[in-house]
């Protein structure tokens, strides 16, 4: 039997649009070790003189991450920013109800904006509309932002730091239509107080971009009906709609893991549908963009025990600190090729989150860090893709899966970083959701192609392990650099083979 075939036409000319580096943010929340004896561990070998561990910042810097997104998350709904600030002597713990961990305040916004700052991150705030409203959020972004001569911002330069930070991203928010967030509200209520929040916020600091909370996921009762709400009162004041979503294994459906950039592809078409809808009612010229700030694998249905019924615990406890197998990685791997071919409306994106909880990056408190499988993928793709993404034509076999219907085999995104002369850096990623390899024809009429390798991750069949030693293994036996495709790289077609279950990352030259 022949392998099935794809094809793929490619062209500099057609295009999605300019890919905005925030697409590869991620993001750490006060939530188990992400924070405590993740990016911070004072005592730690590698500690700076801040308590941050050099091992999680270098970790970081691989990773390629451009924005990472702070406090939380729903930890965030019930945060008092103003206890974060300040003397550390004067700080008191509180009982964080999110996840139901003593919170010891030894981090807060000054110490994540400095560490940020000093590892060239972007910095996207949120502020707590759960139990808290408009003076709050505007104050915390006169903390941050504002110029001395006031009062937040001279508390700012009181705790030791002058210059504003000049935080531009501010989520408005987290998940507040999720009935296990702390001040939980419905799509009414939640739309009239980002709207006023977001304006008093903007008054304090015109520059800034506003995220105002889209659904949880796609599943939530009220998606559609909230983000049309929530959107009637805030078209006008806000920039991004978040979106949200993780995906898992379910009772061994690897077919509908393995579809789930589809599911998201779909899921992203809904809600710039629902945004431009309200846009067109009020027939505006403004386009609300996306920011896809918590994407992931989460075995959230199958593994976690759901929030409220996490003991009280302290001293940052291990929660949801999944552990990732070489499946996963191709997933995650298919889910940015998704988010690559979106780039003109999803000028940000966050990998939730970025070290310990549902994370690229474990560590061990006072020992080792190292990489998940995952972190492979958004590596790769972070360093390659650069540019504008391609407007590709790929034809390819369906399959049906139980929970995505009929789902292409093959997936693909490719990348044209413009040079000199017509010539450019082409960066090209394609999956192979099939358990069968497959044959790729790609016809780039006009253009001399010359893919110079790549890496190339392959799904693996067995259950993922804890521990530093066997994420070794996994990567080793999943990931492995690429030769150029040997065959039919001529003038106008490249073809070449995608192992079965498998994400590649190709990248070379092309002039016109
Ligand atoms: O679908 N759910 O049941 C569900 C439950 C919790 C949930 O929380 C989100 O994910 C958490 C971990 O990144 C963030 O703190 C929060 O914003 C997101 C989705």
């Amino acid at each position: 039997m022949p392998h099935p075939r794809a094809q793929v036409v490619l062209h500099p000319d057609f295009q999605v649009g300019e890919i905005d580096r925030r697409l590869f943010g991620s993001f750490v929340e006060h939530l188990g070790r992400a924070v405590y004896t993740g990016i911070y561990e004072p005592g730690h070998a590698t500690a700076d003189e801040h308590g941050f561990r050099r091992d999680v910042a270098d970790l970081t810097r691989e990773l390629g991450v451009s924005v990472v997104r702070y406090p939380g998350g729903n930890f965030v709904s019930n945060y008092v920013w103003e206890d974060g600030v300040g003397p550390r002597s004067e700080r008191k713990p509180f009982i964080d109800l999110a996840w139901r961990t003593i919170e010891p305040n030894d981090i807060g916004t000054d110490e994540f904006l400095q560490w940020a700052e000093r590892e060239g991150i972007e910095p996207m705030m949120a502020v707590n509309l759960g139990t808290r409203g408009v003076a709050a959020a505007a104050a915390l972004v006169e903390y941050c932002n504002g110029e001395a001569g006031s009062r937040w911002a001279d508390l700012r330069i009181a705790n030791g730091r002058v210059k504003p930070y000049g935080v531009r991203l501010w989520c408005l928010g987290n998940e507040m239509d999720g009935p296990w967030q702390i001040g939980h509200k419905d799509a009414e209520s939640y739309g009239r107080l980002a709207a006023e929040a977001g304006k008093a916020m903007k008054l304090v600091d015109p520059s800034i971009e506003l995220v105002v909370c889209g659904s949880s996921s796609m599943q939530m009762d009220t998606f559609g009906s909230w983000e049309r709400t929530v959107l009637e009162h805030t078209y006008d004041i806000v920039d991004h709609l978040s979106m949200h979503a993780y995906y898992e294994e379910l009772d061994g459906d690897r077919a509908s893991f393995l579809g789930s950039g589809t599911a998201m592809d779909r899921f992203i078409r809904r809600v710039v549908a629902s945004a431009d809808a309200v846009g067109a009612e009020r027939r505006s010229d403004k386009q609300i963009t996306i920011s896809f700030d918590e994407w992931n694998v989460w075995y959230l249905a199958s593994r976690f025990p759901g929030e409220k019924n996490l003991p009280l615990q302290r001293d940052a406890p291990r929660i949801i600190e999944d552990v990732y197998s070489g499946l996963d990685a191709v997933v995650v791997g298919d889910l940015l090729v998704t988010l690559l071919n979106h780039a003109d409306r999803i000028p940000v994106a966050c990998l939730a989150q970025l070290v310990n909880v549902i994370a690229p990056i474990m560590t061990e408190p006072g020992g080792a860090s190292w990489r998940q499988p995952t972190f492979h993928p958004f590596a790769e793709t972070a360093r390659l893709a650069r540019g504008a993404a391609l407007d590709l034509r790929v034809t390819a076999p369906t399959t049906s899966t139980r929970q995505h219907g009929d789902v292409p085999i093959v997936t693909a995104a490719a990348t044209w970083d413009q040079g000199a002369d017509g010539d450019g850096d082409v960066a090209l990623f394609l999956v192979n959701r099939s358990s069968e390899p497959v044959e790729v024809d790609i016809a780039h009429p006009g253009l001399t192609l010359a893919l110079t390798g790549g890496v190339q991750l392959v799904a693996d069949h067995e259950p993922a392990v804890p521990g530093p030693e066997h994420a070794a293994r996994v990567i080793d036996r999943c990931l492995s650099s690429v030769a150029a495709p040997d065959a039919g790289q001529d003038g106008a077609r490249t073809t070449l083979t995608l192992a079965p279950e498998s994400w590649t990352a190709y990248h070379g030259t092309a002039r016109r």
